[in-house]
């Protein structure tokens, strides 16, 4: 992690025209660079005041599910920092093995095939983002990424050692959620909550500014786009009916996109 903070300070201090170079709001498939307020996640507030740096599966231009023009598909951009693209690269993909491997033991404490989630994220749609929060000393506490919860399944977070992270509790009450050295905050996200009817809760969470600098990275794990998201065996009964209608993970995550970035809007 320490290789890929380094990366992420290269980026972030790139000046801007550099940066822009790879704008996210000009890309199809919703990767690149997203300057300041190019996302709100809680739309009743102000824009977050963050930078970001999104990637997904890599699938080349000539491969089928591209060229029929899935609106979530299609190759990476990376900056043009040396090392870059092959650090990030493998690194997708060993968070997808360690998301897998989390998925494995969440299946098997509902009582359902270890590998039933697994099976699910062929060609994921799982993203992997850096963020950096730049200090805003004169107005510490400011919330600069609002309240939400994740889209997908599980996120796995992992924040440098500055804090200002807040996680809400069942009884809606916000507690802070500290830096652990050499570990990641797991948060269950709509469509894992969906998926066993809450058995697995979403929790809303959000960023107060520090004050300092901070660097974030999460890993949200996301399964095919054509996979249905239906309520599990074993999380449903005739006193507990399905809460959720059956979605298609890709659907969802469009919605959800389109909710929160003023660009995806208009595709
Ligand atoms: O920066 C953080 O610690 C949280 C970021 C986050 O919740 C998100 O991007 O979904
Ligand atoms: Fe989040």
């Amino acid at each position: 992690m320490q290789e890929l903070t380094a990366m992420a300070n290269r980026l972030f201090s790139l000046p801007m025209e550099e940066k822009l170079k790879i704008d996210i709001t000009k890309s199809t498939n919703h990767r690149g660079y997203g300057t300041f307020s190019t996302e709100q996640l809680d739309p009743s507030k102000p824009g977050d005041y963050k930078e970001t740096f999104d990637m997904q599966c890599h699938l080349e231009k000539d491969h089928p599910l591209v060229k029929a023009g899935h609106p979530l598909r299609g190759p990476n951009v990376h900056p043009d920092i040396e090392g870059w693209k092959e650090l990030l690269e493998t690194h997708y993909k060993d968070m997808q093995a360690m998301a897998l491997q989390l998925l494995r033991a969440l299946a098997l404490a509902i009582g359902i095939d270890e590998n039933f989630f697994v099976s699910k994220f062929v060609e994921p749609l799982s993203v992997f983002r850096m963020i950096h929060y730049p200090a805003l000393p004169e107005e510490k506490g400011r919330v600069v990424c609002g309240a939400h919860t994740d889209y997908g399944i599980v996120t796995l977070l992992y924040q440098d050692t500055v804090g200002g992270l807040q996680v809400r509790n069942l009884d809606g009450e916000w507690m802070d959620a500290p830096p652990v050295e050499g570990s990641f905050v797991v948060n269950i996200g709509d469509m894992m909550a969906m998926w066993s009817n809450e058995r697995y809760k979403t929790t809303s969470h959000r960023v107060l500014n520090p004050g300092v600098e901070r660097i974030s990275m999460p890993f949200f794990c996301e399964p095919n786009p054509e996979v249905e998201i239906e309520c599990l065996p074993h999380c449903h009964s005739a006193e507990n009916p399905a809460k959720f209608p059956v979605v298609k993970a890709g659907d969802w995550l469009q919605k959800r996109f389109q909710q929160t970035y003023a660009y995806r809007g208009e595709v």
